[in-house]
Order: C-alpha cells, then structure tokens, then sequence
C-alpha cells in the first residue's frame, strides 16, 4: 500500500531481505520521526508490486497498484526528494517468471512471460514485462551521481574487529580470463557531439543487399553528450569461450563465468548463454536443432532449461549425455554444491560486482561442486574493466592478502546520473540479425559511428550527458577538499570512451585550480595504485564512471569492511534533492532462505542506519527542520552504539538477528534522544521510551529469541503476506507497545 499524500522522507518498499528488515525497522523510525513531526511514506519498488502495477486493465480494485516507480522518477528531478532507497531484485528471467507465477497462485490473473512472442497480445505483454526485467529502478531513481564510502564509526570498527580473509598463496592457480580482441572494448568508439549535432539521432542496421532497417530511432543526445558505440563479437566470443572451457580443465581449476545479467540485461544473457553453448558444446552440436523446436533457451540459464529438457520425448537421454559431459569438463564453480547449483544455471545468481571480490576476499577460491574450495578460471569476457581484478588477484598472489585491521580505504565518486555509460545502454542494445553495418547517425545526418557487424554480434550505443560529467568532477573536487587524501580519475587515455572524459575533467580541474590534487591512471594502474595505499593504512578517493562505481563499492568494501552492506551510499540528485541508498549490496536471497528455514534474520541494517541519518540531516538543511537534525545526530550515536556494543546480526539461530539489532538501534537511538540537551521537548518525549526499552531488554529479546530455529511461513517470496511478515519481524509485544 502507498500513501498518497507527500511524506517528508520515502521509503522504498523492496524484496526479499531488505523488505523483511523493513517489516521491523519501518515502524521504529515512523514512531521516533513523528515525534519531530517529520512524516515517512513509502513507494513499492518491488518486483512483485511493478509486476502488478503493469497490468491494471486485468486486475481488480483490490489488487490494483499505481506504477509507485514512475512517480518518484518523477520526484527525483525535483528539489522536494528525500528518498531512502533499499536494494531491490533486478530480475533474471527466471526470477521474473517465478514471480509472475506466484502472482498468479495468489489470484492475479497476470499473462505468463511470453518467450516467443506471436500474438499482439503476447508482444504487448512481452514488452511490458521487458521493461519490469533486470536492472528497471535504480538507473530511473539515480538522476545524480554518487558518493559511497564506509562512514569513519564503521570503518574504525573494521580496524578494531577485522573479519576473517582467506589466505592467498604465491602459486594459486586462480586467474582472470578476458578477451583481446572482438570485445566491447576492442571495438569501442566515442565521440562528443557539437552543438550541429544534437538532437534525435538514429541508429540503422545496413544489411548486405542494402536493406536498411531502423533499429532505434528519437534518442535524444544535447550538446556535449559522449556517444560510444561498439559491438561484441559473436565468433570472437565463441571461440574465446570455447578455449577458456578448455584451459580450465587443462589446468586443473573450476570454469567459472563472472557477468552483470541484471544491469546490463540485454547484452549479458545473450553472453551468458553463449557461456552455457560452450560449456556444453558437444550437446548442441547433437540436439541443437530439437532444442529450438522445444524452446531450449540457454540464455535463462542451465537451471530452466533442464527443466525445459526434461519435457522432450528423449529428455531423460539427452540429460544422461549433459550428466556425463559435466563430468568430462573441467569442474563447475557452484552457487550451492548442496543443492547442485552451478554458476551456469541462473543468469543472475553469479553477478561480478559480489561474485568476484567475495572470491577474492577467500583468498582466491571458489566453491566447485564437491563442496570444496578450489583455485578457479574466472571469465570476465569483455575486457573494458576485467583488469581490475586481474591486477587485484595478482597484487595478493604477490604480497598476500590485506589487513582489515590496518588497511585504509578507497571512497568512491561515481558518474551515474542519467543513465550515463553502459548501465543505461538496454535500449540501444541489439543481437544482429544479419551481417552488413551498424550505424549511429546524428540529427543532422552526420554519420557518428559505424560498423561492420556479423549475425549474432552484440551492438551497443551508450551516452554520457555533459551536465552529470561536470556534476561529478565537481563532487569529486569537494569530496578531495574534504579528505584531503589521494584521488584518482580511473580514466584510460587509450581507450576512447575516457579519452572524451578526460577532455571534460582537465579543463574543470584547471579551472578550479587543483589539477594537482588529481591523478588520472586507467583501472589496471589505479588498482595497483589504490591497493599500495590502502596497504600503507592511507585512503584514496575513486573517481570512476559508472561500471566501476557498481564494481568498486562492492570489492573495497568487501575487503575492507567484510560487506558492502555497511556503506554510506549518497546520491547528490542534479535538481537538489537527495536519494539515500543503503549500503551498496544488494537483497540477500540467501538470507530469506534462512529465515524460512530457521526464522533467522542475518541481515544487517547497517546500511539503513547510515542512509536515515544521512536523510534527516538532509531534511533539515532544506526544511530549516532542527528537530529532524536532532533526529538525524542521535541515529548516528545509535549506529555508534551499535557498532561499539557489537550488535550488528550474526549468522547463526541463537546469535544477535536483523530484529535483535533493531531493537538496540532504538534503544541506543532513545537514549541519545533522551540525553541530547538542544530540544528538551524531545528530550522528555524521548526519556520514558529509552527507560522503557532499557528495562524490558530482557523480555523483548527473549520475545525475539523464542520464535527462532523454526520454520517461519512469509505467505510468499516475491509478494509476501503483510499480515504474516509483520508477525515474523515483530515478535515482541513487549516492543511494539513502547514503540506503539
Ligand atoms: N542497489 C540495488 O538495488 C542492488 C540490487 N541487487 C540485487 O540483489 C539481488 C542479489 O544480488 P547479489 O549479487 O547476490 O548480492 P547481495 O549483495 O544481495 O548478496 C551477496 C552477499 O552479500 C552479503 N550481504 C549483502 N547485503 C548484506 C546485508 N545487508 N547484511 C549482511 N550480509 C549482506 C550476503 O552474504 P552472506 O551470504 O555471507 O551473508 C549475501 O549473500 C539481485 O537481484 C541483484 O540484482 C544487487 C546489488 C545492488
Ligand atoms: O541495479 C542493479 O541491478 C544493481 C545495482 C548495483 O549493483 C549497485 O548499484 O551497486
Ligand atoms: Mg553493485
């Protein structure tokens, strides 16, 4: 349910983990903000809840949702946003079908995900369930660029209470594998278009017999935008995939492929599934052309199309030769050895940006499917940024693993507003249908780009707006004068895409008179650079675009601080607003196993905390609020608290949980309340809750502990039950009368 008036503060209503957490945390910070007189709504930004906004015309009042994500991408261009964003699924198509499913079981007469499209009311469909899949909020949401870091409280913490690190050996085997030639980057071109050639460009494909086909057209591009286009090679993929499945049995490590199927949502899947032809190369040599007849899409991964398989009249047959094939192979890295899950069957389970620095962070191993670790291949096909974890992985062979108790850490400022670089590339993303050129032409016809492409190649247009450019070279210029400390744009000269950056960042750095606090080094070199002085206990500042963003504030974290569920996301929105993300994870599906399994919740709100604290403070620079700065100080003495009393959630039943930590935050959070001296009006609504809390510690975490080590029923997974998750998440009474 939505509010329709305009609340202070938004939350967003998620999945899975984060929602969960929210069924305990949203009351809490409702009940201390209306003491300050701040109101917080929320917006439904879930899978489940796009999915039913999508399709009013089929649903009943009851059932009904507005499209909750178009307005606030509409609030987020206006200077009124105060938006706590929590990680929501970018759904795979098997997430997105399972969804729809569960949907359906609960009485909502949704259209199955059509695969193959006939009907205009399957093409209908379709094409509003495109718009639902992989990465849909996040790129609408973020209209302004991002500043990520570890608060210093959570990183001090990190120094004091370092987290396990896999040790790393001079001889691991564990490598990365990335293509040189027939790749985005190999292929990548870029120009920044003059004032003559703005406006509503085109981009064509010109077959062989000169049959041109429109395959976009009215994409918008003002003056100043850096336009890239470039393409993936189908064969240049293939072949690499095929040696690299190879090379890894020859030498003796798991395959494993590491892609971004969620925000890159066209052009990954269509790798992904190139991977999964490879790997089971000679099965489609065999049945290839009974596979099209039944549908087989390996593009949705190893998992649905076994399903698919089992459904033909030689299923059982051709599953024995892909059984026996796997044996053959070099080992699978797996998602679950338990429960057979390979890297190969969800296109979302394997996403680089955790995948690769939890791999790292274990000191270079990955799970193969006997359930133990092994030194693995790990395939980055495209090469634009796959050195970052090359030169990663090589610096630890070299030096051994990092230090969390001394290491210093790497910020990050990240161009993403508009949907800058590939992350907003999907709608100028193709597969090739027939050889001849792809070509990107200008409002005034000039031609910007061409090339000559083959059936089955990956074609991408990608733009950058010259406003978010200068934006984030600005905010990279207050963030250095900040910290004080090293700062580097992960810019590469060669390459032609940050060759056009970098014509927009010496001049504004000139200007501003502090080129020299600036280095400009490409990823492979500023990973060198950024590890040595982390190593030496000093921070840097990563100045990067929009992929490295992603990458970054997931692999210095998880390094540093074990998760990046424990940064500080703040996104700056362009038109003065502000989006607060929390940490730079994401929704923890295996959490939700757990907590359906035991009624544990591991989750940690860390990152929650940061963004509230952050989203008052914010309230009361452009409200003139003091109460809400008093609010937004006492969260951080209560994230303090929770930090020095160590009770952030562990993994086991029995130990600290998400709803355990919740309470503390409010006590700690009271008592700051209560102790603060600016606004005795508070200060007295605040006393008798923190003394109330203090005194039922006992019982409230007892209330808590009693329902665990049990199975917990949320009444779905994608749409789960109000009633019976509130239930779950708020256990005690006890609690919820003080917080009332
Ligand atoms: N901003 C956003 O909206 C984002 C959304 N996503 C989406 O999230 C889903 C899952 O993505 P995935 O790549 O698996 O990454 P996740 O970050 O969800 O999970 C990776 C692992 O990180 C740990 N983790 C993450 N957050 C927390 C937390 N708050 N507390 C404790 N541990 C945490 C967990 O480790 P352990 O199992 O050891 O506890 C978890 O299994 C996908 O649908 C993806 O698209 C992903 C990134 C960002
Ligand atoms: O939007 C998504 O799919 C994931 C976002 C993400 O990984 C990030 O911003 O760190
Ligand atoms: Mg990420």
């Amino acid at each position: 349910m939505t509010d329709s008036s305009a609340p202070d503060i938004i939350v967003t209503k998620v999945d899975e983990a984060p929602q969960l957490a929210s069924a305990s945390l949203l009351p809490i910070i409702r009940s201390f903000a209306a003491a300050a007189g701040v109101t917080v709504g929320t917006r439904d930004i879930s899978l489940a809840g796009r999915i039913i906004a999508a399709f009013p015309e089929r649903l009943t009042d009851a059932q009904r949702q507005p499209d909750d994500l178009a307005d606030l991408g509409k609030l987020v261009t206006t200077p009124a946003a105060n938006v706590i964003k929590l990680p929501n699924i970018s759904a795979s198509v098997p997430q997105l079908v399972a969804a729809i499913k569960e949907l359906q079981s609960q009485g909502y007469d949704l259209p199955d995900y059509p695969e193959n499209p006939a009907s205009d009311a399957e093409k209908e469909a379709r094409r509003r369930y495109d718009a639902i899949k992989g990465s849909a909020v996040n790129p609408v949401l973020r209209e302004g660029n991002s500043d990520r870091r570890a608060a210093v409280a959570v990183k001090n913490y990190a120094k004091a209470n370092p987290h396990s690190m896999g040790a790393w050996a001079a001889d691991s085997k564990t490598h990365v594998s990335t293509m040189s030639s027939g790749d985005f980057r190999s292929n990548e071109k870029s120009v920044t278009l003059t004032a003559a050639q703005a406006g509503a460009a085109r981009i064509e494909h010109v077959a062989k017999d000169g049959t041109v086909t429109v395959l976009k057209d009215g994409v918008t591009y003002p003056a100043g935008t850096v336009v890239d286009a470039t393409f993936m090679s189908v064969k240049a993929l293939q072949s690499f995939l095929a040696a690299q499945v190879q090379a890894s049995k020859d030498k003796g490590v798991l395959f494993s492929i590491h892609l971004k199927a969620t925000m890159m949502k066209i052009s990954d899947p269509i790798i992904f599934g190139h991977a999964v032809r490879a790997f089971l190369a000679p099965v489609f040599d065999r049945h290839g052309d009974a596979f099209r007849a039944a549908g087989v899409d390996p593009n949705s991964g190893l998992g649905v199309m076994l399903d698919r398989i089992a459904t033909m009249p030689d299923g059982a047959k051709i599953e024995a030769e892909i059984t026996a094939l796997m044996a053959e192979r070099a080992p699978l890295y797996m998602v679950n050895s338990d429960k057979g899950i390979t890297n190969l069957h969800v296109p979302s389970d394997v996403i680089v940006d955790a995948s690769m620095p939890a791999l790292i962070r274990a000191g270079g191993k990955g799970w193969g499917p006997d359930g133990k670790a092994a030194d693995t291949n790990c395939v980055i096909p495209d090469s634009s940024y796959a050195a970052v974890y090359e030169e990663t992985i090589n610096y630890f062979k070299a030096t051994g693993a990092l230090d969390p108790a001394t290491a210093g850490t790497v910020q990050n400022i990240g161009l993403m507003a508009q949907k800058a670089e590939e992350y907003g590339s999907h709608p100028t993303t193709f597969e090739i249908a027939a050889d001849g050129i792809v070509r990107v032409i200008a409002a005034n016809g000039d031609i910007l780009h061409e090339h000559a492409v083959e059936k089955g190649d990956i074609w991408r247009a990608a733009s950058t707006r010259k406003a978010p450019i200068e934006d984030w070279v600005r905010l990279a210029i207050d963030r250095q004068r900040a910290e004080g400390c090293q700062a580097i744009f992960w810019l590469d000269e060669n390459r032609p895409h940050d060759a056009e950056l970098i014509k927009y960042v010496k001049p504004i750095l000139a200007a501003a008179g502090v080129a020299d606090r600036f280095r400009i080094l490409s990823p492979q070199q500023a990973t060198r650079v950024s590890l040595e002085t982390i190593r030496k206990g000093e921070n840097s500042i990563a100045i990067t675009g929009n992929v490295l963003r992603d990458y970054l504030t997931d692999l210095f974290p998880i390094l540093e601080l074990g998760t990046s569920a424990k940064m500080l996301s703040i996104v700056k929105l362009m038109n003065g607003g502000g989006l607060f993300e929390t940490g730079a994870g994401g929704s923890a599906p295996k959490h939700v196993q757990q907590l359906i399994e035991e009624n544990h919740l591991r989750w940690d709100s860390l990152g929650e905390f940061c963004a509230l604290g952050e989203s008052f403070k914010f309230l009361a620079d452009v409200k003139g609020n003091a109460k809400a700065r008093i609010l937004g100080k006492a969260v951080d003495l209560a994230t303090q608290g929770i930090l020095d009393h160590d009770r952030s959630p562990k993994g086991r039943v029995g130990q600290t949980d998400n709803r355990d930590s919740h309470f503390y935050f409010a006590l700690y959070w009271a008592q700051a309340l209560a102790a603060q001296t600016e606004d005795a009006q508070l200060a007295a609504h605040f006393a008798p809750i923190a003394k109330a809390l203090a005194e039922n510690e006992g019982k409230i975490l007892a209330e808590i502990a009693a329902v665990q080590g049990k199975p917990a029923d949320l009444g779905g997974y994608y749409h789960t039950d109000p009633a019976k998750t509130e239930a779950i998440m708020r256990p005690s009474r006890v609690f919820a009368d003080i917080i009332g």
